[in-house]
């Protein structure tokens, strides 16, 4: 059984819109972020706080991965959404705009001593400047934080960039963000897409955070799920293909280098073929 835990499609939704909360229930989703920041309006925060721990409580959205996004740190909300979500206790609390491994310290902290349940994880948003230079230290900084979700917004405003097609003033960041994780063994998200019309336009993202090496996608609209879902499983193809790369290996008995399909076969290339293997027995068992 693997230990793997999907994380394809990631959906925000607003915590205060009640059918948004109701409607994520019936996605396909692997996970929710519950948000209090961007998309809560200064007076709807309290109520939002709420209906986002009530949510968590309410054992009513399955299998799925939830989250809470508080506001940053420094802000007027931030401390009573994180006493919140570390009440709630849901999978991972979700936190923008962190800057530092002394503020992932101040962070961890803060859940303890609020009493979030050993399972809270944290989730830090790379989308600043200063976290992309800084990114491997505060990818190391806990064990408490699992998770890079990269704030692609932020980062092309901070930037003073523009949203292009194939994100060209964007990759060195994201690149940047995807060694610091990989170095420091946790997850990475992609950041959204915002035209939530523009399905190609979405689908070509997909592919490309794939490629890159994402784990998967953040969201904002239920018509992104299906295409997360499927660029961020191993295809039909790619299972098969690491079915035989393994076997041809194996029937090697013990010689260091085969091939397959006329492709050089290393351990590494095994390696590689069992993540996939690996991901796709935990996506199976989701739809199980
Ligand atoms: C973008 C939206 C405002 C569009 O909303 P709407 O016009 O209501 O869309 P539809 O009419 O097409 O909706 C169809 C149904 O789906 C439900 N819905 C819509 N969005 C969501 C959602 N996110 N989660 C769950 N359900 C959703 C509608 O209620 C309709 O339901 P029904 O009538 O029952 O069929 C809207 O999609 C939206 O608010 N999206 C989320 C915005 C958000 O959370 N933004 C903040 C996160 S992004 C960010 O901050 C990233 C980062 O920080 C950065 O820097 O990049
Ligand atoms: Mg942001």
């Amino acid at each position: 059984m693997s230990e793997f835990t999907p994380l394809r499609s990631v959906l925000y939704m607003p915590s205060s819109n009640a059918k948004a909360l109701e409607k994520a229930k019936t996605l396909a989703i692997d996970a929710v972020i519950f948000d209090l920041e961007d998309a809560v309006a200064p007076d709807a925060k309290p109520s939002a706080r709420e209906a986002a721990a009530a949510a968590v409580a309410s054992g009513e959205y399955g299998r799925r991965t939830l989250t809470i996004r508080a506001n940053g740190i420094g802000t007027e909300w931030h401390d009573a959404d994180l006493e919140a979500a570390a009440q709630a206790g849901p999978d991972a609390v979700v936190v923008p705009k962190v800057n530092s491994a002394a503020e992932v310290a101040q962070l961890v902290d803060a859940l303890e001593r609020y009493g979030a349940p050993d399972h809270t994880k944290l989730w830090a948003m790379i989308e600043t400047p200063v976290a992309i230079l800084d990114a491997l230290s505060i990818a190391r900084s806990s064990e408490r934080l699992t998770c890079f979700v990269m704030g692609t917004n932020d980062l092309v405003k901070e930037l003073y960039a523009e949203h292009v097609p194939g994100r060209a003033p964007i990759l060195p960041s994201l690149h940047t963000a995807l060694l610091a994780a990989r170095a420091a063994g946790i997850a990475i998200l992609d950041g959204v897409y915002n035209d939530v019309k523009d399905v190609d336009g979405f689908l070509a993202e997909c592919d490309q955070g794939r490629q890159m090496g994402f784990d998967g996608k953040t969201l904002i609209h239920p018509g992104q799920v299906e295409g997360a879902n499927s660029a961020f499983a191993p295809s039909e193809q790619a299972v098969e293909d690491a079915r035989g790369l393994i076997q041809a290996f194996e029937d090697g008995a013990g010689r260091g280098v085969v091939t397959y399909n006329g492709r050089m076969v290393e351990n590494l290339h095994v390696e590689s073929a069992r993540r996939i293997l690996d991901i796709h027995e935990a996506i199976e068992a989701l739809q199980a």
